[in-house]
């Protein structure tokens, strides 16, 4: 490994977006280099580096932002965000960095999409905009810190650029999503993207994706969050309007995206293989977190049920990881955020055709996750562990009806098809927790030891365990 890779492989491991934790790593290779902006002799550049990380004979592929300075001329503001010091392509020695943190190269990132010249040998890395769009430079882009697996950087009250850090082959669906939905009121405005064709690949990749910023916005998982906290502290509280109100509102995204992009119906061979899918996914999953294969025959009957369902499921491109923390509440309604899909997942995969009942199943089980999450660790207390689930219950029914009141499919009539989707969610959480959260990992853990408990979607509780509220 060149001084860079080698750099590269301890600093890796440890940002939040960085997919492989707790695995070592063997090896880092830098596929490609870019320089994207540089502010001339003496100031700094920002790099866009592609690199293969080599773990346990997988090789996985990541954006990282370098930026790049002489020795000792990193801004004091800037020094907790150094990489180290070393030769950036056979150059003299120079200290890199993390460069979302750089207001100098935030902005002059932004500035390339008006200028609309391509990087690289034969224009490998491109600055594209939406027909009719003007983007306008606004100045440093503020990087968001929450708990994300790409990276996003606001600016001012204009755009948000999201630059994906675990790459896949081909166009982002965050991407193809966006354009489909464009000028729908429940999503942001695309404005542009980069994507950069990548060795061996001929189809373009996107390494970020540019929107409109929706100023005044709170997102679902910190409305949805404080509720609970309120309604635990023994104030009154009610989200159940939100819930239903979202619960439409994504019905309404459903329909607009079956309108915009192809559709089918799921055959009982399709239907088989995507339980296998479950299986494997549950069997990763209990090989790394031991805890779950005690549930493992309970969920995998799930599975059993749903692969014998003979009712025609519709499919059609969904949003695919959807949870509270993927919408966002301005004064005008929500908006759906984030249509990239599980990122672990090849980006093949996730173009697939599903059921959008598994959007359906993620957003009943984020409120699940918003009414464990304030327990977790706490002496368990029957009373408030009653009122958080029944707090999840109100809300997912809430959701559902408001779902199919927008034209969405009632899920109350396909509660086979929802608890496999809920376990195979809950199973995935697992795994995300284990690798990025271990202190969360209570949560999925428990909603499936709930449900596989032996309690019924038709018997009054669903696949996470929530109680039914009489009334
Ligand atoms: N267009 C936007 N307007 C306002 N806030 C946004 C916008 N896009 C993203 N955000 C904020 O950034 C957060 C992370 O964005 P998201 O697309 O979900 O990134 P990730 O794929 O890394 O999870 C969102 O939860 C939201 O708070
Ligand atoms: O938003 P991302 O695309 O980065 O999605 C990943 O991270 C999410 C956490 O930030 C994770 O969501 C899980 O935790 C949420 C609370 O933080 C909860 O609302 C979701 O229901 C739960 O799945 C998501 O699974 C992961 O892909």
């Amino acid at each position: 490994m060149s001084q860079l890779e080698e750099l590269l492989a301890v600093w890796l491991p440890r940002q939040r977006w960085f997919s492989g934790k707790g695995i070592p790593i063997r090896q880092v290779r830098i596929e490609s280099r870019y320089t994207l902006v540089s502010a001339g002799p003496g100031g700094p550049d920002l790099n866009m580096l592609v690199i293969q990380a080599g773990q346990r004979g997988l090789s996985s592929r990541y954006q990282v932002l370098l930026g790049s300075r002489p020795p000792r001329s990193l801004p004091p503001n800037l020094a907790r965000t150094a990489i180290g010091v070393c030769q950036v392509a056979g150059g003299r020695p120079r200290v890199v960095y993390d460069a979302a943190h750089d207001p100098q190269l935030t902005a002059l990132l932004l500035e390339r999409f008006t200028t609309q010249e391509t990087t690289g040998r034969r224009g490998r890395v491109r600055f594209r905009t939406l027909p009719g769009t003007t983007i306008t430079a606004c100045g440093p882009g503020r990087l968001l810190t929450g708990e994300q697996s790409n990276t996003s950087l606001v600016y001012g009250r204009d755009y948000v650029l999201k630059t994906f850090r675990r790459l896949w082959p081909g166009h982002n669906p965050d991407l193809e999503l966006n354009m489909a939905l464009s000028g729908s009121p429940y999503v942001a405005r695309p404005c542009g993207w980069i994507e950069a064709d990548l060795s061996g690949h001929r189809a373009p990749t996107t390494l970020a994706l540019l929107q409109t910023f929706v100023p005044d916005a709170t997102d679902g998982w910190v409305l949805a969050t404080e509720n609970v906290r309120t309604l635990l502290e023994g104030a009154e509280a009610d989200f159940s309007e939100e819930a239903a109100r979202l619960g439409r509102t994504t019905a309404e995204v459903h329909s607009s995206l079956a309108r915009a992009l192809p559709t089918d119906v799921l055959s009982p061979s399709a239907a088989a293989e995507l339980a296998d899918a479950m299986v494997e996914r549950l069997a990763m999953a209990s090989a790394e977190v031991p805890e779950l294969a005690e549930h493992a025959p309970r969920v995998m009957e799930a599975y059993a049920d749903f692969a014998r369902v003979d009712e025609p499921l519709p499919i059609q491109r969904i949003h695919g990881d959807y949870h509270l923390g993927q919408v966002i509440r301005p004064e005008s309604g929500w908006v759906l955020l984030d249509f990239e899909g599980e990122p672990t997942v090849p980006v093949r995969e996730r173009q697939r055709l599903s059921s959008p009942l598994r959007d359906v199943a993620g957003m009943l089980r984020s409120f699940d996750y918003a009414a464990g999450y304030l327990l977790v660790g706490q002496d368990e207390d029957p009373e408030l562990s009653w009122a958080a689930r029944s707090w999840a219950r109100r809300n997912r029914d809430a959701f559902c009806r408001g779902y199919a009141d927008g034209g969405g499919a009632d899920p109350e009539k396909h509660l086979t098809v929802l608890r496999a989707f809920e376990f195979d969610k809950a199973v995935y959480e697992v795994l995300y927790e284990a690798r990025n959260r271990p202190n969360w990992l209570r949560v999925p853990l428990e909603s499936i030891a709930t449900a596989a408990s032996g309690v019924t979607a038709g018997s009054g509780t669903t696949a996470a365990g929530a109680p039914r509220v009489p009334g």
